[in-house]
């Protein structure tokens, strides 16, 4: 079409467009058909002269045809307004159809209604898709909404078209609120970049679902943590029609993740109790920048103390130390002794800050909410704070956040006590509370590094109290626990700046002087002795106690703890040999005896364990008869190294190392044996002697045991006897008196041995159930040149006389002395003037000659 065409021609073509893409119908003003176009009458599949017998309403639906709306509609047509909408009508065949329509009045030139053109587009198809969907949409709510989990549902724009009650409860939105709202304003997603929205829509698009996790600000600017994941729903062609949204809020797993995870993995990997509750300030500030985080411990004298603020200055935390907790201390303080949360909204109003406002105002800090940490009993052992910028309160998020710390803290602060109740287990002594061995040892070697660089001397003082073992024995073992506490507080109250006092064992203590030289030593070691032998009252009963103490140098008798140590331990025992209350020195020559003696302790038990021990056998000679009175086995030990060792020397030595007890029975079995053996080759030997320790009547199956022995052999009771020496008295163990009865009842021998030498008084003669004494040797030995001796050797046998008890002289070697102890009424005698100590072949030999001499 030219632009010069007339004006009439543009109008036609016009028409002829409008014609060919609309649906025109022109109707007369009393709704008569005047026109139909070809498209008209297709949507409704009328003829042309079957809609020009048609009215108006005929199309409509007949309900709104007759109805007062519809009579407006028309009456508004008449009067020349135009109309312009979605109208449903009813096609020939009475199915539906939907038209976007125009009914537009034509006049006249005079003004006259002359008829109403109406241009319409059928959007039947649009309009059934459109309801379609919103079925689709209301059967999704009517399940959606019942869904726990939260839904959105948006059209292909991003426009809200469905919230199921999850998500509007969720995010703090009223049910319908969100409706027709652009997706991006209703969610704030304020670390996704703001392009969070087009990233999901370009997905969308694509047909693919989008997956993040955000963390989104609701209503009320309360932050959620949320796993996003957007799914589009597809029309028929695959374009993109809607989009489902599920939200699931991850905050609490999100706070465990970024807070639990974290701090779990520091205690794990042990960090101190500040640093644990310094990374729970720092990662919930970090989750909720809108917070100042403090924690604050409440220790066992109820008092605050600051563990952790990162966010406050130093000198905050400072004025908080120590201060007690109370009714009207501040939100902490408060919060500890309610054992509540306490929220205080504003800081400079509220009565229970009126006394640290000062602190916090210039601060910046306006509000403040403490809960309490509880510890195992429930009881407050910290509290967690919030402090707030502004005048306000925790929103659920907040809460959620110190639900979680809290429990962290709590953990936290148990783990600390554990560990402190384990490291007092682990590392001091539960009776006196001294450090044990372990942490003395530790002690003690930090403090030889540091006399090390320093040039410095140190003293280990060995210190093992006398005759403790009675105290135990004869007043329990708790007066024993009691004497044991006075000594180490004692102990303590001595001690100076750098020296370490510790609890060994039983009554053994340590203390190491740092530093000292050999003199200040010997001060101080006077002074110790003084004050741990002065009076004390246990039990009801004045103990004077008193120390052995042994003293090994540093440098000169060792580089490190436990040379130093096994150094004055020895010693100790050298202080002991001198008797009670000495202390002694360590030296090289006490070293040397220690090698020796450990040299000798190993070829012992192996002796023992490998039976290469022999006994020798000493006649007993009845004086009158000539005959014999019985044999006294003795122990002899050939090392191939050593070579003959004394059983003065190996039988104490099995007595400290606890082997006396295997020696004994050996002893016994032994001997036994060779009597049995004798007495078979048909060798007359009256009764064996056999010498066992007071440690060997400790043993409660003793008499069993020589029972079995003497059955074994074929051996009756009275072939045997004991010889024990008089410290048994000494040894207070109650099994011992017990034991000797019960062997004494069986019908076995008891005598006791070395006579004279030992304890002073006589009376035990009467309570021990003894058969014989064995006047000891050294009597014999003076007898004949010394009264006192010879004064001494008649009171015994007047004593065994009138005890009748037999008395056998030992140590007989001459003729005199014979002669003498037979004078005085002695029956029986031993010495080398009948024989020495024999081997077994020898004594049989002996045995032979005699029996020969005598018939
Ligand atoms: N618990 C055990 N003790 C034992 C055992 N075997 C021995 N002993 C005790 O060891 C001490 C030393 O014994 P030993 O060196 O054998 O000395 C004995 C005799 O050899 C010695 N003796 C004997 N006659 C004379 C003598 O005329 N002169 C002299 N100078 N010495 C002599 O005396 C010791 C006798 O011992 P005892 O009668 O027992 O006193 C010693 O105390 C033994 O008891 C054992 O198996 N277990």
């Amino acid at each position: 079409m030219s632009v010069a065409a007339p004006r009439e021609a543009q109008q036609q073509a016009l028409l002829t467009a409008l014609d060919r893409s609309m649906a025109i119908i022109e109707f007369a003003p009393d709704g008569q058909v005047l026109r139909a176009n070809r498209n008209y009458l297709d949507i409704f599949g009328y003829s042309e002269e079957q809609i020009l017998q048609r009215s108006h309403g005929s199309f409509c639906v007949e309900s709104h045809a007759r109805s007062e709306d519809y009579r407006i509609f028309w009456d508004t047509l008449l009067s020349g307004r135009f109309s312009t909408g979605l109208y449903q009508r009813v096609a020939a065949d009475g199915h539906c159809v939907w038209l976007e329509a125009s009914y537009n009045p034509i006049h006249d030139s005079t003004g006259a209604l002359l008829k109403i053109v109406k241009f319409a587009s059928d959007v039947t198809a649009r309009i059934e898709h459109e309801r379609q969907q919103r079925e689709y949409i209301q059967r999704l709510a009517l399940s959606a909404d019942k869904a726990s989990n939260t839904l959105i549902m948006t059209d292909r724009h991003g426009a809200v078209v469905y919230a199921n009650q999850a998500l509007t409860q969720l995010f703090g939105f009223q049910p319908g609120e969100l409706l027709g709202q652009p997706m991006e304003q209703v969610f704030n997603l304020p670390h996704a970049g703001s392009d969070v929205f087009e990233r999901i829509h370009s997905c969308l698009l694509e047909g693919r679902s989008y997956h993040s996790e955000e963390m989104i600000i609701g209503k009320f600017n309360q932050p959620l943590w949320c796993s996003l994941s957007a799914s589009p729903v597809l029309d028929e062609q695959n374009q993109l029609n809607h989009c489902i949204i599920a939200l699931t809020d991850i905050t609490t797993s999100r706070m465990r993740e970024m807070l639990q995870h974290k701090v779990l993995e520091a205690m794990a990997r042990e960090a101190s109790l500040t640093d644990v509750m310094l990374l729970i300030c720092r990662e919930v500030e970090r989750i909720a920048p809108e917070v100042i985080a403090s924690i604050l411990q409440v220790d066992e004298q109820d008092c605050l103390r600051p563990l952790a603020s990162p966010s406050l200055p130093e000198s905050y935390a400072q004025a908080l130390d120590g201060l007690p907790i109370g009714p009207c201390v501040g939100s902490c303080g408060t919060a500890a002794f309610r054992n509540a949360p306490v929220l205080v909204r504003d800081i400079a109003t509220d009565p229970l800050w009126s006394e640290y406002k000062a602190l916090a105002l210039p601060l910046g800090l306006r509000a403040c909410w403490s809960t309490p940490i509880p510890g195992g009993d429930g009881k407050a052992i910290g509290t967690f704070a919030f402090y707030y910028r502004e005048s306000r309160g925790p929103d659920d998020f907040h809460k959620r956040l110190v639900e979680m710390s809290t429990h962290l803290c709590s953990l936290a602060l148990e783990r600390e006590s554990a560990r402190l109740r384990i490291r007092q287990l682990a590392f001091y002594d539960s009776l006196t509370g001294l450090p044990n061995r372990s942490l003395l040892l530790a002690q003690a070697e930090q403090a030889i590094a540091n006399a090390k660089r320093q040039g410095e001397n140190l003293m280990v003082l060995f210190i093992d109290l006398d005759r403790f073992k009675q105290v135990n024995d004869s007043l329990g073992h708790p007066a024993g626990d009691e004497l044991l506490g006075i000594i180490a507080q004692r102990l303590r109250e001595q001690m100076r700046g750098g020296d370490i006092v510790g609890r060994l064992s039983g009554d053994e203590f340590v203390v190491l002087l740092n530093p000292c030289t050999t003199e200040q030593a010997t001060n101080t070691i006077e002074r110790l002795q003084e004050l741990l032998s002065q009076p004390c009252r246990v039990a009801g009963v004045t103990l004077t106690p008193s120390a052995s103490i042994g003293i090994s140098q540093y440098p000169e008798n060792g580089h490190d703890m436990e040379t130093l140590l096994h150094r004055a331990d020895l010693a100790m025992y050298q202080a002991k040999a001198n008797g009670r209350s000495h202390f002694s020195f360590f030296s090289d020559e006490m070293n040397q005896l220690a090698q020796e003696r450990l040299a000798l302790e190993t070829a012992l038990r192996e002796a023992l364990q490998q039976r290469t021990l022999t006994l020798h056998y000493q006649p007993q000679i009845n004086l009158e008869s000539g005959r014999l009175h019985g044999i006294e086995a003795l122990a002899r030990w050939h090392h191939p190294t050593f070579g003959n060792v004394s059983p003065m020397r190996f039988i104490p030595l099995a007595e400290e190392c606890g082997l006396i007890g295997q020696l004994g029975q050996w002893a016994l079995e032994e001997s036994c044996r060779q009597l049995a053996a004798w007495r078979r080759a048909g060798l007359d030997v009256p009764a064996i002697s056999v010498n066992l320790s007071p440690t060997n009547f400790h043993n409660l199956e003793l008499t069993r045991y020589i029972n079995d022995t003497l059955s074994e052999h074929a051996l009756a009771p009275r072939d045997l006897t004991l010889e024990i020496t008089e410290s048994v008295l000494l040894d207070t163990n109650p099994s011992t008196l017990r034991t000797l009865n019960e062997v004494h009842a069986q019908g076995i021998g008891l005598s006791m041995d070395d006579f004279g030498t030992g304890y002073s008084s006589l009376g035990y003669l009467r309570r021990l159930p003894l058969d014989e004494l064995k006047l000891d040797k050294i009597f014999v030995h003076d007898m004949e040149h010394d009264e006192t001796a010879l004064a001494l050797t008649h009171a015994v046998i007047r004593i065994g006389e009138s005890l009748k008890m037999t008395v056998v002289a030992e140590g007989v070697e001459t003729q005199a002395q014979r002669e003498l102890l037979e004078q005085q009424g002695y029956k029986v005698a031993q010495g080398y003037l009948f024989s020495r100590p024999l081997a077994p072949e020898q004594m049989e030999d002996w045995l032979r000659r005699t029996v020969d001499q005598n018939t």
